[in-house]
C-alpha cells in the first residue's frame, strides 16, 4: 500500500520527505505517509484523481488496473454512429471503405460463431439437420448452462463495501476524506436478498450503425461531413456508451425516457434505431440542455418524424412525478467521470472543493436510480450506466438503490444477468471478470481498444 502511494507522489515530494531513491523501509521510517499532508501539498486535481484511483483501483482492480491506467492516461478512441438522418447509406460506404468495422455486423458474427463452436465440441450427438438451425437455438443452449435465476444470498463476496458514509459524518473532513474511507462506515447489509435472472436475447436494432478501426488502429476519423440533407453524417462518441443504449433492447412503439440526457450521445443513438414511439430527454443543466439540443439539431434537422414523439424536458429527475409510464428508462447518472478526472484540471470532481459533492455522488446516484425505477411501468427495463470504475457508484448504488425501492416504495426487482451478451461485444471492450461484480458489466479502456470506462446494469421493475 506504501509502495503505490509512494510512487503516485513527485519525484520532488520524495525527496522534501527525504526519500528519493532511498529503500522503502528507510523512508517509511522517516516519515509515515500521512494522507492528510499528502493533500495538502500542491497537487492537481488530476493528481488527486489519479493517487485515489491508484489506492482504490489498484485493490479493486489488481493486475488489470496498470493497463487499465495506462489506456486512461491515453487519447481515448471512437466510434462514428452514423446518422440515418444525412446521408445514411452513402456514409456507411465510406466508412467500409475507410476500413472501419460494423459493430453490429461483428456483433451478430460473434453470436453465430459461438453458436457454431459449440456444435463442434459436440459433434457426436448433433443430428445434423442442426446446423444450421437459427440463432434462437444457441441462446436457449444458453440458457440451459445457466441457471434460470438465481438468488444473490446474503454473506456473498463483496457485499461488505455496499452502504454509504452518510453525509452527515464529512463534518471537518472536508479537506481530505476519499471516496474509499468510506469503507470505514460499512456494515455489511444481510438483510435482503437480489434476484438474478439471464437476460433476454439482445435484438440489435438493423438501422443502429456504428463503425469502429480495428483493435490496435488508432486512426482518427475525420470531423462529421454535412449531409445534402444539411445534417451531419456522423456523430463521434465512445464506442463503450452504445453498451448502456443495447443494454435495453429497445423494441418498435416503446416509450423511453433518457432520465439524465445531455449533452444527448445516448438519446441520439436510441432515435437511430427508429423504435420509440414516445421519446423523453430530460436533464437538469440548462447548459447542457442546450447542447441537447444543438446535436438533435444538427442530427435530426427539419425531419418531422420525431415531431409529436420526442420531447426535450430541464428538470431535476429527483422531483420526476410521472410514474409508471414508460417501457424503458435509462439512468445514465452523473459519475465521477474517470477518464475526465484523470486528465482534466477544470470541472474536475476531485477537486478540493468539490469533496463533499464527490462524497454525497452514490446518495444522488441511488435517488436518481430510484426515480428513473419508478417512472418505469411494471415490467418495464431500467438500465443503470456510469463512467467510472467506482465499485461505489456502480454496484454500491444498485445495491441501495434495490434496498430502498423494496423497503420504501414496495417495489420489487431483478437483476438481469448480461455476461452472455456482453461476451459478444469482448472485440470491442475489454470487460471486468463477472466474478469482481455482482449486478452488471464494467468495460476498462484497453490501449488496445481504448473505450469506457462504461458500467451499465439491468434491471426489470417486477411490480
Ligand atoms: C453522464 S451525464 C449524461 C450523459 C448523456 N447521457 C449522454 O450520453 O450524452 C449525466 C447528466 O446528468 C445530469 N444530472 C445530474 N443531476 C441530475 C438531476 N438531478 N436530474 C436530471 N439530470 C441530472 C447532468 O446535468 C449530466 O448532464
Amino acid at each position: 500500500m506504501f509502495a503505490r502511494k509512494w510512487r503516485s507522489i513527485s519525484k520532488l515530494q520524495q525527496i522534501a520527505v527525504g526519500g528519493g531513491n532511498f529503500p522503502q523501509a528507510i523512508v517509511s521510517k522517516r516519515h509515515k505517509f500521512d494522507k492528510r499532508e499528502a493533500n495538502l501539498w500542491n497537487k492537481t486535481n488530476t493528481d488527486r484523481a489519479l493517487d485515489h484511483f491508484d489506492d482504490f483501483y489498484g485493490t479493486f482492480y489488481g493486475d488489470l488496473w496498470p493497463s487499465t491506467r495506462l489506456a486512461m492516461l491515453s487519447s481515448p478512441k471512437h466510434c462514428a454512429l452514423v446518422n440515418y438522418y444525412g446521408d445514411y447509406d452513402e456514409t456507411i460506404d465510406k466508412l467500409k471503405n475507410m476500413g472501419c468495422l460494423d459493430i453490429q455486423e461483428i456483433f451478430e458474427e460473434n453470436r453465430l460463431l459461438k453458436k457454431t463452436k459449440k456444435r463442434k465440441k459436440d459433434p457426436v450427438n448433433m443430428p445434423t439437420n442442426v446446423i444450421e438451425t437459427s440463432v434462437e437455438d444457441d441462446e436457449s443452449e444458453d440458457l440451459q448452462m445457466f441457471s434460470d435465476e438465481r438468488v444473490i444470498a446474503p454473506g456473498q463476496p463483496n457485499s461488505a463495501y455496499l452502504n454509504f458514509v452518510p453525509t452527515t459524518k464529512l463534518k471537518g473532513m472536508e479537506d481530505w476524506l476519499e471516496e474509499e474511507d468510506q469503507f470505514q462506515y460499512v456494515k455489511p447489509t444481510y438483510d435482503f436478498v437480489v434476484k438474478k435472472q439471464k437476460d433476454e436475447r439482445l435484438d440489435f436494432p438493423s438501422l443502429l450503425k456504428a463503425f469502429v478501426f480495428p483493435r490496435g488502429d488508432i486512426s482518427r476519423f475525420p470531423s462529421p461531413k454535412r449531409s445534402s440533407l444539411g445534417t451531419s453524417n456522423y456523430y463521434l462518441m465512445d464506442a463503450a456508451s452504445l453498451l448502456p443504449v443495447l443494454a435495453l433492447n429497445l423494441q418498435a412503439t416503446e416509450s423511453v425516457l433518457d432520465l439524465c440526457a445531455a449533452p444527448g450521445g445516448k438519446s441520439l443513438a436510441m432515435l437511430q434505431t427508429l423504435y420509440p414511439n414516445r421519446i423523453v430527454c430530460n436533464d437538469i443543466t440548462t447548459s447542457r440542455i442546450s447542447r441537447l439540443n444543438s446535436v438533435l439539431k444538427q442530427y435530426i434537422g427539419q425531419t418531422t418524424t420525431w415531431k409529436h414523439q420526442l420531447e426535450v424536458r430541464a428538470s431535476n429527475a429527483l422531483h420526476w412525478s410521472e410514474f409508471d409510464a414508460f417501457d424503458k428508462v435509462l439512468v445514465d447518472a452523473p459519475c465521477t467521470n474517470d477518464r475526465h478526472s484523470v486528465m482534466e484540471d477544470d470541472n474536475n470532481y476531485f477537486k478540493k472543493d468539490r469533496m463533499k459533492e464527490r462524497i454525497s455522488l452514490p446518495e444522488t446516484q441511488s435517488a436518481l436510480l430510484i426515480a428513473g425505477v419508478r417512472a418505469c411501468k411494471p415490467g418495464g427495463t431500467i438500465v443503470y450506466s456510469t463512467c467510472s470504475l467506482s465499485p461505489i457508484q456502480n454496484d454500491g448504488v444498485v445495491h441501495m438503490a434495490i434496498k430502498q425501492l423494496k423497503e420504501i416504495y414496495k417495489i420489487d426487482m431483478v437483476v438481469k444477468d448480461m455476461s452472455m451478451t456482453m461476451n459478444h461485444f469482448k472485440f470491442l471492450c475489454r470487460f471486468a471478470p463477472s466474478s469482481s461484480l455482482r449486478y452488471g458489466q464494467v468495460a476498462l479502456p484497453s490501449i488496445v481498444n481504448n473505450f469506457g470506462p462504461m458500467y451499465i446494469s439491468k434491471l426489470q421493475r417486477v411490480i
